[in-house]
């Protein structure tokens, strides 16, 4: 398989829900490897599109290929192939939450197994071993006993990873991951994305609601508006003019300043020292 053959294509992707358009005509190419970076205001499409990307969502219209194959045409078996591929972080980290650390990330093997030894609900070691490998590249490897439920925000996003890597996925799809979390956590979960990124290469698309986290962590950046795509290229080219066609003016029709958009412990510090207190920049954020 070619390099370029692993690429996520979509292809004239829209989606409706009634009379509202959520994603509207999209088109994007992203050869393996990228960490990619959705931006927007709330609305504006991006977990719409994640999910159609893994087929949460369906397209109205429009089609997604990976690596040659329509992604957006597969059912039964082929389907949950592509769903194994291409694994997907929430938000609120959608782990059981009685069920220990260890089994949590287990739950990522099941795809990979066969009906019967699903419902024997029996690991091997050499499962067992991996996820614990999985935790302790997390750096969790301590928690594994305790009920996921008891865990941090911070340290319950690591086992949705540790979760998500057992499944060997070739696509990372996350749905806002740090949106509930504080800075510092915030931190070592991009850190960890980051590092999954560059070490195997698997792709990262990730929907992200500050600016500052994207343009750290992201080597290309979408920014959408309306369910369209208004933004696409590295972070270096989002300039004023960009983020103004993502996120618009503000209510009083000013011009959306970066700095209200961030949410990382450097850049409130910076603030902080510079400027008054912050302002929340729209509603829902
Ligand atoms: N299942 C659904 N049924 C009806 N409307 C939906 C559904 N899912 C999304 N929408 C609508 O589609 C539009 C885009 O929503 P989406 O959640 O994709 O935006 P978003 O950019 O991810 O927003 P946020 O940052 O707030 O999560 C919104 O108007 C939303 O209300």
């Amino acid at each position: 398989m070619s390099a370029n053959s692993a690429t996520l294509e979509i292809r004239g992707v829209s989606r409706r829900f009634g009379k509202n358009t959520a994603v509207s005509d999209v088109n994007i190419s992203i050869p393996q490897g990228q960490m990619v970076g959705v931006i927007g205001r709330s609305g504006a499409g991006k977990s719409t599109l994640l999910r159609m990307i893994n087929r949460l969502v369906d397209p109205s219209q429009g089609s997604i290929f990976f690596d040659g194959a329509e992604v957006s045409r597969l059912r039964g078996s082929p389907l949950r192939r592509w769903q194994r591929d291409c694994a997907m972080i929430f938000q609120q980290f959608n782990l059981v939450p009685r069920l220990d650390v260890l089994t949590n990330v287990l739950l990522g093997k099941l795809n990979h197994r066969s009906t019967l030894s699903n419902l024997l609900g029996m690991f091997s070691r050499a499962e067992c071993a991996e996820a614990v490998a999985a935790l302790e590249r997390l750096d969790i490897a301590r928690t594994a006993l305790q009920p996921a439920g008891t865990l941090s925000g911070g340290q319950q996003q690591r086992v949705a990873i540790a979760r998500a890597m057992m499944q060997q996925p070739r696509v990372i799809l996350a749905d806002e991951p740090i949106a509930s979390l504080d800075p510092l956590n915030a931190k070592v979960v991009m850190d960890s994305l980051q590092d999954i990124n560059l070490r195997e290469g698997i792709t990262v698309v990730t929907n992200l609601h500050t600016l500052d986290t994207a343009r750290t962590y992201c080597n290309r950046i979408i920014g959408m508006a309306a369910g369209k795509v208004v933004f696409d290229g590295p972070p270096e080219e989002l300039d004023r003019q960009a983020v103004r066609l993502v996120y618009g003016a503000d209510s009083n029709g000013g011009e959306i300043s970066e700095v209200i958009t961030s949410t990382s412990v450097a850049f409130k510090q910076k603030i902080a020292a510079s400027a008054g207190p912050l302002e929340p920049a729209f509603p829902g954020y």
